[in-house]
């Protein structure tokens, strides 16, 4: 469904991204790992078209996104629950909700209003607040709500449980659970492996922006070294 090729980017003359292979099945969770400064927000902005390309190649659903502008990307379905949550801050939890709404990945039982507050009860009795009120995980809660809205067939989610209290991580993690089992194809950055290799199907690793181990979660959970060679501070 997304495919990635030998894929470069720079942010002007620096180049950040060098040869990034990538691909997601459909009903498939990915994840995207790495530490600090590896490439992974570089990689995620190249997919949504925020960031231009300097080689290879972009596909999603068969056809070339690279190159194509943010907007029409995210029409073809890909939605992205961006790292720092960012909602409109001036309108109600369930303005938010309905201006993204649309049924961009045809499914048959799309995600709906009802949907998303049986997702997220906490949001319920805020559908009248202004989002900008809302305290930080109720924020991203509503990203996600927001990003579900569009029925996307691809869903991104970049460090969505980051700088959030315990609780509310677990409740953040407890929806990914309930998305992926509507079938939704996702692709996921966190750097909460244990979570994440329960979560995901396959895992990617970057440094210094390249691929640098990739394999299931089986794979990840047999060879502690991989953790402690890439993934550790
Ligand atoms: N707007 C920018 N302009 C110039 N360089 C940037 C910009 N954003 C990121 N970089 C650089 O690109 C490289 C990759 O950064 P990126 O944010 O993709 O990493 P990351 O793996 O997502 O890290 P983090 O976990 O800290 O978000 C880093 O060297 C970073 O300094």
């Amino acid at each position: 469904m997304l495919e990635l090729r030998q894929v470069g980017a720079a942010y002007g003359s620096s180049h950040v991204l060098f040869g990034i292979d990538l691909s997601i099945c459909e009903g498939e969770v990915v994840t995207l790992m790495g530490r600090n400064g590896m490439g992974k927000t570089s990689t995620v902005n190249s997919i949504m078209g925020l960031l231009p390309l300097t080689q290879g190649e972009i596909r999603f659903a068969g056809d070339r996104i690279s190159g194509l502008p943010p907007h029409r990307i995210a029409r073809a379905g890909l939605a992205l629950v961006p790292e720092g949550r960012q909602v409109f801050p001036n309108l109600t939890v369930e303005e938010n909700l309905i201006a993204t709404a649309a049924n961009r990945g045809g499914g048959t039982s799309p995600w709906t209003l009802k949907a998303v507050y049986d997702l997220f009860p906490a949001l319920a009795p805020l559908a009248r607040r202004g989002a900008g009120l809302l305290s930080g995980g109720e924020q991203q809660m509503l990203a996600v709500g927001r990003a579900l809205m569009t029925n996307p067939r691809l869903i991104i989610f970049d460090e969505a449980t980051e700088g959030l209290a315990p609780k509310i991580r677990a409740q953040i993690w407890a929806a990914l659970q309930k998305i992926r089992s509507h079938g939704q194809s996702v692709l996921v950055i966190d750097k909460n492996i244990r979570m994440l290799s329960r979560f995901a199907d396959r895992h990617v690793i970057l440094e210094k922006g390249r691929v640098v181990w990739s394999g299931t979660s089986g794979e990840l959970d047999a060879d502690e070294g991989i953790s402690t060679r890439f993934l550790s501070a």
